[in-house]
């Protein structure tokens, strides 16, 4: 991107924004976020039709510009739920409702899956960059700071996210992958 002009992203979850600023703002070229905080009601859907949905709706709020993201936690052996509608599983049932959910069922594979959606404005059509990191649902370990970290261990590592340095989860992270997509895009922009 040729403009200094701050990306802006919608989004009420500071972790989130704490993560995407840490992400953007390192490597050769560095993007500056600026963030809104605005209440965006979400569709049910697939993982992309979420997304755009909430980045269609944040460009008209914005009147400009604007990313948004979605996240969802996907269970292999529920066949990809709760997917996008996690938050709400988290909210009522938590870290132990999440690993009760898979007792009795053979595997407890998930997959984190991170989908941003680039709006160049109101009414233009969100352009997607997703990214997935594999993992296992577990007994919750580390600090209980951000959503489900405390239960998903990516796969390859001894330690779930939350128990990771945070450069380190990014490296890997499924935010980490979706935003490696996006700032290629931003940066092929004229
Ligand atoms: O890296 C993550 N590690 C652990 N938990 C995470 C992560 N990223 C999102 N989460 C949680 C937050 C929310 O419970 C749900 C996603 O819901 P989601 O609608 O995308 O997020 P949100 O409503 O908090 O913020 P937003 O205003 O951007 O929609 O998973
Ligand atoms: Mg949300």
């Amino acid at each position: 991107m040729t403009s200094q002009k701050a990306l802006v992203f919608v989004t009420g979850n500071a972790n989130k924004l704490r993560e995407v600023k840490e992400i953007l703002s390192s490597g050769g070229h560095p993007i500056e976020v600026e963030s809104q905080s605005l209440e965006i009601p979400e569709i049910q859907g697939t993982t992309v039709e979420v997304a755009a949905a909430k980045c269609r709706k944040a460009a008209e709020l914005v009147g400009g510009p604007c990313i948004t993201e979605d996240t969802a936690l996907g269970f292999v052996a529920l066949k990809g739920l709760p997917g996008p509608y996690i938050k709400h599983f988290m909210t009522e049932i938590g870290h132990d409702g999440l690993n009760a959910m898979l007792v009795g069922f053979p595997t407890k594979a998930a997959e984190a899956i991170c989908t941003f959606a680039y709006s160049a404005g109101p009414g233009t059509e969100p352009i997607i960059f997703e990214g997935r990191t594999p993992g296992t649902i577990v007994s919750a370990r580390g600090p209980k700071v951000f959503g489900w970290d405390a239960v998903f261990q990516p796969d390859g590592y001894d330690m779930t996210y939350a128990e990771m340095p945070s450069d380190e989860k990014n490296k890997i992270s499924h935010r980490g992958k979706a935003l490696e997509k996006l700032r290629t895009y931003l940066q092929s922009l004229p």
